[in-house]
């Protein structure tokens, strides 16, 4: 896996969060933002966190951070005794945060300036060469200058540095991409590699989908405060059925052949869509229904992307007993 460290499942995890929760009352009403979410994570991993806006992925983070307490839930770190989540304490200095694409910047200081005075926060020594080193990577020329007076990107490559000078065991990024150009995208990935090569933990929420395929070797998924997917990125980005035939018909769609087993067309708009393994499934459909597929007025194969499949993981399932449209208004021309 592009020989970076693979973390030993054996391992004792860095951080150990257990059944943590978190409401937060807005006006009359109460929202869960996080339900007995557990997630433990082992040193040296980059794992991603995906979830759509308001799922919690933020509480998370400040959760970690003891930034906000958590209601219920234990939370240990480097294996020592389990405390309650959402609290402060001496493993809070092995944790760099970047939150909502801000984070460690005081924007009147300078970006050299802000990150000494975040390492005398953290008890940590400033060294001189990785501050440069960290500023080259990310492509931040001006150090000097007033974060104040930096571009969006600049400023969060200035916040970015201020978060990991202090070489946290972890760091707990927030949309770090918020605002960076191409260029900046790749070089976080590297600013991210090299401290996964020196066995830091990375943590990282976003909605850049390809940031997170491209970086991250697990993925965490998160709706509506619970824990939804947490696995593998190949097994997050396997697609059973990868291609999706696409038929603009008037006429109602034939009966999906018997070796489709489990398959159905479904009505999507004006379309009947047909999901497929295989080219070999595809010439299968294609030789049988030909003359109905001739005569469609739009006809197109196409894959699944990260996107789709992304939306189908937390797009929450219909209740057994509710019929789907699509399936519901099938015909057979048979
Ligand atoms: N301080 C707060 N007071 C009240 N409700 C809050 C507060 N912070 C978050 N929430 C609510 O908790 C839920 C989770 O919010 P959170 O910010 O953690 O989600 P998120 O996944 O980070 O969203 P986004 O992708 O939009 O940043 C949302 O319904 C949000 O409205």
């Amino acid at each position: 896996m592009n020989g970076t460290l693979i973390p030993d499942g054996a391992s004792t995890p860095l951080l150990q969060l257990t059944q943590a929760g978190k409401q937060y009352r807005q006006g009359g009403r109460t929202v869960q933002a996080l339900q007995d979410f557990d997630l433990a994570l082992q040193p040296g991993e980059i794992v991603g966190l995906l979830g759509p806006n308001g799922s919690g992925k933020t509480t998370l983070v400040k959760l970690l951070t003891g930034l906000c307490g958590a209601d219920h839930g234990q939370l240990r770190w480097r294996g020592g005794p389990p405390r309650p989540a959402g609290q402060g304490g001496a493993h809070l200095r092995e944790i760099g945060v970047l939150l909502e694409g801000r984070g460690a910047a005081y924007e009147r200081l300078s970006t050299l300036e802000n990150a000494r005075y975040f390492c005398e926060l953290r008890e940590s020594r400033f060294d001189p060469a990785r501050f440069h080193h960290m500023a080259e990577t990310l492509g931040l020329a001006d150090v000097r200058a007033p974060i104040r007076l930096l571009s969006t990107g600049n400023k969060l490559r200035a916040a970015l540095i201020g978060a990991l000078i202090h070489r946290p065991a972890l760091a707990l990024l927030d949309e770090p991409t918020l605002g960076l150009d191409l260029e900046g995208v790749e070089r976080l990935h590297e600013l991210v590699r090299q401290g996964q090569r020196e066995g830091q933990t990375f943590l990282i929420s976003s909605h850049d989908l390809h940031f997170v395929e491209r970086l991250c070797p697990r993925i965490v998924c998160i709706q509506q405060g619970r824990k939804r997917f947490d696995g593998p990125r190949e097994a997050f980005t396997h697609v059973a059925h990868p291609y999706r035939l696409v038929v603009r018909h008037a006429a109602p769609c034939p009966p999906v052949p018997e070796t489709l087993a489990g398959r159905a067309w479904e009505r999507q708009e004006a379309d009947w869509v047909l999901a497929l393994s295989d080219p070999a499934e595809v010439m299968q459909v294609m030789q049988r229904w030909h003359d109905w597929l001739a005569s469609s007025e739009q006809l197109q194969l196409r894959r699944v992307d990260l996107r789709e499949h992304y939306l189908d993981h937390l797009t929450p399932l219909a209740p057994p007993d509710e019929a789907r449209p699509a399936e519901a208004a099938q015909e057979t021309l048979a």
